[in-house]
């Protein structure tokens, strides 16, 4: 089995390697460097992986190294991994947000590279990835980049990386809009009177069989929101309140805000390295 190094033993980390060993992985093929020896216990303890204090044994012998550390961490860890990295040549998988093919190569060498953005549903095998390679993966590594983020959820290859700042505003941050929409339509439900423990349970459940049917049935958003919408119903009254207050304005705009994000996150990274 690919021996796999996790270079960070944070959320997304554990979502990742959680999908791994539901699929098949062995614990003992997969290594994490983590700096709180805290959370290398609770690493250990919870997915049975070997973990480490340090960035160059975890990555040492890996055919495959994950760097899933902060944007703004990457270019402190290129000292630990450089030689390492040069000596074997692995695949070099970065699901950080915002951070650049270019920018991987210059502080970690001439190596086949993936960036990706995959999403927290990850968690329960349910996540959303898009992938990006440079010219050096081959065939048979875009296979295995494959393997590990498809052991998430659902995969898609983005052939031009400046979209990946869109992937990220929409599937990488999208689950926390979908749990804003229900936190505001749950309190919306208090406010008209419904106990919360009703208004939570409904609301959770509308958001899974909404979902579900969106993954399961087929048919695209438009029309099952056409067939909840009967003429001159509730669902209408409330899609017109939407479209006044201007709901396809509203997203456009924090979309393009995440998106923007991205960018900045990678510019401020060049100014400083
Ligand atoms: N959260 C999300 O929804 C998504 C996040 N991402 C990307 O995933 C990456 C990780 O995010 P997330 O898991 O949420 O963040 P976390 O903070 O949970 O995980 C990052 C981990 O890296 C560790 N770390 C810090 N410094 C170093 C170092 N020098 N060497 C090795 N490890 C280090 C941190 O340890 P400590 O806590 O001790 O500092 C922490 O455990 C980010 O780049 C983010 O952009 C991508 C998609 C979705
Ligand atoms: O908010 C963030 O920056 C990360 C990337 C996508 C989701 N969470």
């Amino acid at each position: 089995m690919t021996q796999i190094a996790f270079i960070g033993g944070g959320n997304m980390a554990r979502s990742l390697i959680g999908g791994l060993l539901k699929h098949g992985a062995a614990p003992g093929d997969i290594n994490v460097a983590e700096p709180m020896a805290a959370a290398r216990e609770a690493l250990t303890r919870d997915l049975g992986v070997t973990c480490h204090g340090d960035n160059k044994t975890a990555a040492a012998g890996a055919e495959v190294v994950v760097l899933a550390v902060k944007p703004q961490v990457m270019p402190a860890i290129q000292g630990d991994l450089r030689d390492v990295l040069r000596a074997k040549s692995p695949l070099l998988i970065s699901i950080a947000a915002g951070v650049r093919i270019d920018q991987l190569e210059r502080w970690f060498g001439a190596l086949p590279i993936v960036r990706c953005m995959p999403n927290t549903p990850a968690l329960i095998g349910a996540g959303a990835t898009g992938l990006c390679a440079n010219a050096a993966v081959s065939a048979a590594q875009k296979a295995k980049a494959q393997d590990v983020l498809g052991t998430a959820g659902v995969t898609r290859w983005i052939d031009d990386e400046a979209l990946m700042d869109t992937v990220t505003a929409l599937s990488g941050s999208g689950p926390a809009y979908f749990f804003a929409l229900v936190e505001a339509m749950e309190a919306a439900a208090v406010a008209q009177g419904l106990p919360r423990d009703a208004a939570r349970a409904l609301a959770a459940q509308t958001c899974l069989g909404a979902g579900r049917m969106l993954t399961e049935g087929g048919e695209d958003a438009a029309t099952l929101r056409q067939r909840v919408t009967s003429p001159n119903g509730t669902t209408q009254a409330a899609l017109e309140s939407f479209a006044a207050d201007g709901l396809p304005v509203i997203v456009a705009h924090a979309m393009g805000a995440a998106r923007k994000r991205g960018a900045e996150l990678a510019a401020s990274l060049d100014e400083t390295t």
